[in-house]
């Protein structure tokens, strides 16, 4: 396990000087872009590599099509620069998909109640091209539509970004572990019906395979299991069956449930993190994102 398996989540907000805790989440903040160099600097001068970008938009900018995800001074672009003006060397990743500005909140567009699959791939294209013109370092794409990877990839090759990477979210499951992220950034509330018509039905493992060979030959450079820890077997399948770079994403609600324990002293907050952390790298991860990252480099490197 080392430092450099880290990546940290962050969340981004609108105003001025703002630092908002997460109920759900202890010890999690959204912070506001004047605060966001301030913010990530303790990742940079402990050397996790990269973080990712959520934005948490204003419900007023949210609509039926997520027209904000093309804005290029959307939260997520201003963020991106930010960082990246602050620290050339920190990687940034920003997530593809349209529920941080549906009205919706769904990752697609919506017609009679069913995910548009194709129409939201256009405006996906167009979403990762914005942030890969911010800066972002490797796009992300977390919306679970068929083609999408593609799609991406021809945009940002077509653009000049050949170099600008791509992490899929390969294996997302319908998961009622998000439900302390959706909090976050304020789109539970929005969420109509559930997205099981496109996210993974949790008791199926084979379907993950299929799902990795198509993004491994749509172009991803990185798969993605989500979320994390009860998943673990999913990483172990994929790694023996493709050897290709593998991340998990402890999600939301894998850590409102250990801080939650720890909070009340039931479990032992150091060792659990790193037995965490260390369950992931068994189970064949190159790299985890989690809210823990800071205190999994901390405690790696033995200077808390
Ligand atoms: N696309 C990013 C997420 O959905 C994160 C989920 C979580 O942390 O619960
Ligand atoms: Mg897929």
């Amino acid at each position: 396990m080392h430092v450099d398996d880290l990546i940290w989540p962050i969340f981004v907000c609108e105003g001025e000087n703002q630092r908002q805790k997460v109920s759900s989440m202890p010890g999690v903040e959204r912070v506001s872009v004047d605060n966001l160099a301030e913010h990530v600097r303790p990742a940079v001068e402990l050397g996790v590599p990269a973080v990712a970008i959520f934005p948490i938009t204003p419900t007023g900018l949210r609509d039926a099509t997520g027209t904000e995800a093309l804005n290029p001074e959307n939260l997520m672009c201003r963020a991106s620069r930010t960082i990246k003006d602050a620290f050339p060397d920190l990687g940034v990743i920003g997530d593809v998909a349209l529920d941080p500005y549906t009205d919706h909140g769904h990752d697609g567009v919506i017609e009679n109640g069913h995910i548009l699959n194709d129409a939201s791939i256009e405006i996906l294209r167009q979403q990762a091209l914005n942030q890969a013109r911010a800066g972002n370092d490797i796009i992300a794409p977390s919306d679970m539509m068929d083609g999408r990877v593609k799609a991406i990839r021809e945009t940002l090759d077509g653009a000049g970004y050949e170099t600008t990477r791509i992490m899929a979210y390969t294996a997302k499951y319908a998961s009622a572990f998000y439900g302390p992220f959706r909090d976050a950034l304020g789109s539970g509330g929005l969420l109509n019906g559930d997205k099981k018509t496109y996210q993974m039905d949790p008791a199926n493992s084979d379907e993950a395979m299929r799902e990795v060979e198509q993004d491994l030959r749509e172009g991803a450079d990185m798969i993605m299991v989500k979320p994390g820890m009860p998943y673990l077997d999913i990483i172990r399948r994929v790694r023996d069956k493709f050897a290709v770079p593998t991340f998990a994403y402890q999600v939301s609600g894998e850590y409102a449930m250990l801080m939650a324990a720890i909070e009340n002293g039931w479990l032992d907050r150091d060792r659990t993190i790193m037995e965490s952390m260390i369950a992931f790298k068994r189970a064949g991860c190159n790299g985890i994102l989690t809210y823990f990252a800071l205190d999994a480099a901390r405690l790696i490197r033995c200077d808390r």
